[in-house]
């Protein structure tokens, strides 16, 4: 649905030139909603704004449901964009005019009649859950309102993919989270593609099927939420993933603690409908490990439930190996870490 290839961008000129992406390739299927992660200034907002150019690269292509939006005529790409819906973290609703006014605009713009403008603004104030608040002006309405109506003013020209520039980073948690629900839901009910940027690992957590982690301009990792969340490979996405998984000083103390038996440190990772079963109980009793449990997650990623232990392992040597083995046989998957 979305390629982007070698997707270079700088600011300025000569000594002052900032190169914000540098050769970035990108690639989101039709239908997924795709987060991109990264701390300040590592290239997100140029990323997402690449996409629908509002911001020109300076040079590699763009392409959105088959088109190449970098060699397109002005008069093209405005017809291109309309199938490609924003949002913003601060919502850019316009002040002086109503929630109505303000989701019937680009219909207004594009010369829709009365009747259908009504129609379309009275099913899209149905779909936000905003019937109530038409009349109102943007500053009679909460954060999470605005986003709503920011939301249902990007829907109104049946956009085949949204772009979500930190569309939660000023929203307090419960409304972030009804928020994240309705993007879900319009991303189901419409199939439509959706990619956010943010600096907040829970949102990727929560809504996303594929990540990617921009850092420096270029993509560090990417990959399955369930992949690049519980088996980080690179430094930025394990210093996002410390906040919600933070093992690494219990893990210091835990080999810090003498046992007069060998013992090993593992993590061990469940998966999907593993995460209810007693697998790991039912080894130990046939290995005859004894195990303390150091830490330990239950979670969802999106809509699969996963389960992390930090676990020691004490007994003979030879019985722990063969312990990680059956874990591993499973289809557990297990990390030893001291
Ligand atoms: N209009 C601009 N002129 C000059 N430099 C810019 C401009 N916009 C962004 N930059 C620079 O490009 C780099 C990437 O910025 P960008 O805003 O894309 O990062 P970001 O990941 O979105 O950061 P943040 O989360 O802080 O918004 C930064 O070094 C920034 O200073």
């Amino acid at each position: 649905m979305i390629e982007l290839k070698q997707l270079t961008k700088n600011y300025g000129k000569g000594t002052h030139m900032t190169t914000a992406l540098s050769g970035l390739n990108l690639s989101v299927e039709k239908g997924e909603i795709f987060g991109v992660i990264g701390h300040s200034g590592a290239g997100k907002s140029t990323l997402i704004r690449c996409i629908n150019l509002l911001e020109r690269p300076t040079s590699g292509e763009v392409w959105v449901g088959g088109v190449d939006l970098t060699s397109l005529s002005t008069k093209s790409l405005q017809a291109e964009r309309r199938k490609i819906g924003m949002i913003f973290q601060h919502f850019n609703l316009l002040s002086s005019a109503t929630v109505y006014d303000n989701i019937a605009f680009p219909l207004r713009l594009i010369h829709t009649s009365k009747s259908d403008i009504e129609q379309k603004v009275n099913e899209l104030l149905a779909l936000v859950g905003l019937e109530e608040h038409s009349d109102k002006y943007p500053a009679q309405l909460s954060g999470g309102q605005k986003q709503r109506v920011g939301i249902a003013r990007a829907l109104a020209s049946e956009p085949e993919v949204l772009l979500c520039d930190e569309a939660t980073s000023a929203l307090d948690p419960q409304t972030t989270d009804s928020i994240l629900k309705l993007l879900l839901d319009i991303n189901k009910r419409f199939e439509l593609t959706i990619v956010l940027i943010t600096h907040e690992m829970h949102v990727i957590q929560r809504i996303c099927d594929r990540v990617a982690v921009i850092h420096a301009g270029g993509i560090v990792e990417h990959g399955a939420v369930t992949d690049v969340f519980l088996k980080p490979k690179h430094p930025v996405t394990r210093d996002f993933i410390r906040g919600e998984l933070d093992n690494s000083e219990i893990i210091r103390e835990a080999m810090n603690v003498s046992s007069p038996i060998s013992s090993r440190v593992m993590k061990v990772t469940f998966l999907g409908s593993k995460t209810y079963e007693s697998i790991l109980s039912k080894i130990v009793r046939e290995t005859g490990v004894d195990f303390a449990i150091l830490q330990g997650t239950i979670s969802t990623i999106k809509d699969t439930p996963y389960g992390q232990l930090i676990v020691r392992f004490e007994g003979n040597p030879d019985d722990i190996v063969i312990t990680k083995d059956r874990l591993i046989q499973q289809g557990l998957e297990v990390e030893v870490m001291g």
